[in-house]
């Protein structure tokens, strides 16, 4: 993956995720797989999708206790995936526990998948932070703390909204990963995103790689609204 625009493929089945790729013809794409999907299918959306070509993120944002997340990682390892995640609200303890289990189940001669945490969720709002979270910090702080934690343990990047990359780059220089969603042309609906960004405003604040969904799987012509946005993201390159 190299400055990736990520596809969200948040489809309530596999015949519809699979009739929106089809319209990408061959192209090798950058996907996300969430929750949705693997939990309901498992492993062999992965496989399925590797098979094709495509790289895969796995948006699982595992976060339990350290031996826990070391086994699971151990086991997702298994999974040709790119990138994989964690929360980073689960402490170093726990995050350093999710590299070495990544590590220990990453064949010999395999690279292991990326490793980044969640800061804080793209749906998260100042006002939800301070009354809900009882985090009385500026979101921006908020995100560079973790940010932090997250490097100190040994990861390789962050998820976290395009607004604070500037002073994730601050605290953890520019080589550290920021892979941001809430992305959003002017025009689309937010829906329950509320830390949005343009591709292009992503990419000037120095986002490494965004991820978008229903901006794209959701529009009447997702191989159009996906051109746009690459085009948007790769203009400030
Ligand atoms: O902070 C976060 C972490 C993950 N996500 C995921 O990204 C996509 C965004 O989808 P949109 O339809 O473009 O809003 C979705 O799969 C989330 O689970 C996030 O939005 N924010």
């Amino acid at each position: 993956m190299q400055h990736p625009l990520i596809i969200a493929l948040d489809f309530d089945s596999r015949v519809k995720r699979q009739h929106f790729l089809e319209g990408f013809g061959e192209e090798p794409l950058d996907l996300k797989i969430g929750m949705e999907g693997f939990y309901r299918e498992g492993a062999t959306v992965i496989e399925e999708l590797k098979q094709k070509g495509h790289r895969i993120f796995l948006d699982l944002k595992l976060h339990d206790i350290p031996n826990t997340v070391h086994q699971a990682m151990k086991a997702l390892a298994n999974l040709e995936i790119d990138l994989v995640n964690v929360h980073a609200a689960g402490g170093q303890k726990m995050m350093s526990a999710a590299r070495e289990g990544l590590e220990a189940g990453t064949k010999s001669g395999q690279n292991r998948p990326k490793l980044i945490g969640v800061t804080q969720l793209t749906s998260t709002d100042d006002q939800m932070l301070s009354n809900e979270l009882l985090i009385q910090q500026p979101m921006d702080e908020v995100v560079a703390h973790y940010a932090q934690m997250t490097a100190q343990s040994g990861l390789d990047g962050i998820v976290c909204s395009a607004l604070e990359v500037q002073k994730v780059h601050e605290v953890c220089g520019t080589d550290f990963l920021t892979v941001t969603p809430g992305i959003r042309m002017p025009e689309d609906d937010k829906g329950d995103q509320h830390r949005i960004v343009t591709p292009a405003q992503a990419r000037q604040n120095g986002s490494w790689g965004i991820v978008v969904g229903r901006s794209i799987t959701q529009a009447n012509d997702p191989l159009t609204a996906y051109q746009k946005m690459k085009q948007e993201w790769e203009r400030y390159a």
